[in-house]
């Protein structure tokens, strides 16, 4: 199997989430510049310092009780994390950007965001998401893919076993 640069990046964002605890929705991003080069990665998370296991995951209750209060969505954990200036860059998120998340996108010189769900579409944060990548002339689309899987094997072939 070959895959497109767009399906490796994506990929690699798919696979990035995967290191999130959120028991609800776990989502990954992957910064690329324009020599194709992944210059951040991240995930949905808590801030270095606050403890996955102590601070809350639930999305009921008081707002000091609820994840929203505290977690670092995919998007801003790659911008944060990357080692370079993202003019002209491109973000590969498992999930469209929030309104916050789109700010710094906006703010970062990111200038296309490729996405892979958009179940939040209907939601007021989505509208102003677009409305403001519109204005900033940050282009965004869907990924376009045939692949429903892409299979990684950690169990090697038995020839390629040791002992
Ligand atoms: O732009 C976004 C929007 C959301 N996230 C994260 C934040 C939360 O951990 C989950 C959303 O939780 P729900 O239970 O689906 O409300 O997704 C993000 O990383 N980036
Ligand atoms: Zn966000």
């Amino acid at each position: 199997m070959i895959i497109s640069w767009d399906e490796y990046f994506m990929g690699i964002a798919l696979f990035s989430k995967y290191r999130s605890k959120d028991p609800h929705t776990q989502v990954g991003a992957c910064i690329v510049n324009e020599d194709k080069h992944i210059v951040g990665v991240g995930y949905n998370g808590m801030p270095n310092g606050c403890s996955d296991a102590e601070f809350p995951w639930g999305s009921t209750g008081e707002f000091g009780d609820k994840k929203y209060a505290y977690v670092v969505h995919a998007e801003l954990n790659a911008i944060l994390n990357a080692s370079t200036s993202l003019k002209g860059c491109r973000i590969y998120t498992s999930l469209f950007p929030c309104n916050e998340c789109c700010k710094a996108i906006i703010q970062s010189g990111i200038k296309e965001v490729i996405y892979l769900s958009d179940k939040y579409a209907a939601t007021d944060s989505t509208r102003a998401s677009k409305r403001m990548f519109a204005a900033a002339g940050v282009h965004y689309r869907r990924l376009e893919t045939d692949i429903e899987e892409l299979p990684v094997n950690f169990v090697l072939p038995k020839g390629e076993r040791e002992g």
